[in-house]
């Protein structure tokens, strides 16, 4: 019997050739590969300083959440390049369980309050209720792991119908534009995510087994696009003492540029 940590012991394995341009890395594209084009799981590595360095005014006020997840994210990428480095199972549960992880600490901290279920008063059981959700769904990722991405991608369908909530509460064109675009860059990452589990034989027909590695790249895109609506609507809730105004780095007048979080001092926009 393979150990968990050996070489191809994950159920799952992605349509990229095996081995096919290292013999110590199975997936070499869909790994962090450092070379021009082959960046893939090094996006993880540049979102969170990106998100930490241009949100610096957010960062400030409310350091713990931010600094958090941005290293959770940090182990997404690395869990990520080991998990198709390998292709083992302890790979493929850090990988998930990162993942996990890191947005139940999101949902933890940023979660609304106006959402919370009525049973939960404060964002103290807040904590509590998403910690030990949490816990039994980390006991319950090892019963069929073939589920657990599936279940994973489920809840980006929760974060779409509370983007689509808080828009209908929001006048402000600037997040309505940044919350297509996220919303854009999501669905080509899901394309790429289905494209590749579903349609292999296809992929490698034409040439091209390569859609994992474009998930990795299109979901860190649409992550760079939520962390500044999550953090202005944070400030809308929680900091009335501020007005969140987005911003666009380098320049509103780029066709491409990275949306942050300016902090202004006045009363509530929306
Ligand atoms: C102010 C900051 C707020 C941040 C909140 C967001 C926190 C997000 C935390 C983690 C998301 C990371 C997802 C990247 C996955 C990369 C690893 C990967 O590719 N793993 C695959 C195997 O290698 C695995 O099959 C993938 C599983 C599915 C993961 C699905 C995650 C859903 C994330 C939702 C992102 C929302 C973006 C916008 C939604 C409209
Ligand atoms: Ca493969
Ligand atoms: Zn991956």
């Amino acid at each position: 019997m393979p150990s968990i940590f050996s070489y191809l012991s994950s159920e799952i394995d992605w349509c990229e050739g095996n081995f096919e341009r290292s013999a110590v890395i199975a997936e070499y594209y869909n790994t962090s590969v450092p070379v021009v084009f082959q960046i893939s799981n090094v996006s993880f590595f540049i979102l969170s300083p990106a998100l930490l360095y241009l949100n610096r005014q957010y960062c400030k006020q409310r350091a713990l959440p931010l600094y958090f997840v941005s290293a959770l994210l940090i182990c997404v990428g690395i869990f990520s390049s080991y998990f198709h480095m390998t292709l083992s199972y302890v790979g493929q549960l850090l990988d998930e369980l990162s993942i996990l992880w890191a947005l139940a600490a999101a949902y933890s901290f940023w979660y609304p309050k106006v959402y919370f279920p009525r049973c939960i008063k404060s964002r103290k059981h807040f904590f509590w209720l998403s910690g030990v959700t949490t816990v039994v769904s980390t006991f319950l990722s090892f019963i069929k792991p073939a589920l657990n991405a599936y279940a994973l991608n489920c809840i980006a369908f929760h974060l779409l119908y509370l983007t689509r909530k808080e828009l209908k509460k929001c006048n402000d064109y600037r997040v309505h534009r940044t919350a297509k675009i996220m919303i854009m860059w999501w669905v080509l990452a899901i394309t790429s995510w289905i494209s590749d589990r579903w349609l292999c034989g296809l992929c490698q027909m034409i040439n091209f087994p390569y859609f994992h590695s474009f998930w990795h790249v299109l979901i860190a895109m649409s992550l760079l696009y939520c962390c500044p609506l999550v953090i202005y609507f944070d400030v809308n809730y929680e900091m009335p003492s501020f007005k969140p105004k987005l911003e666009y780095w380098p320049s509103d007048s780029w066709p491409v540029a990275v949306p942050y979080v300016e902090l202004e001092r006045s009363h509530k926009q929306c």
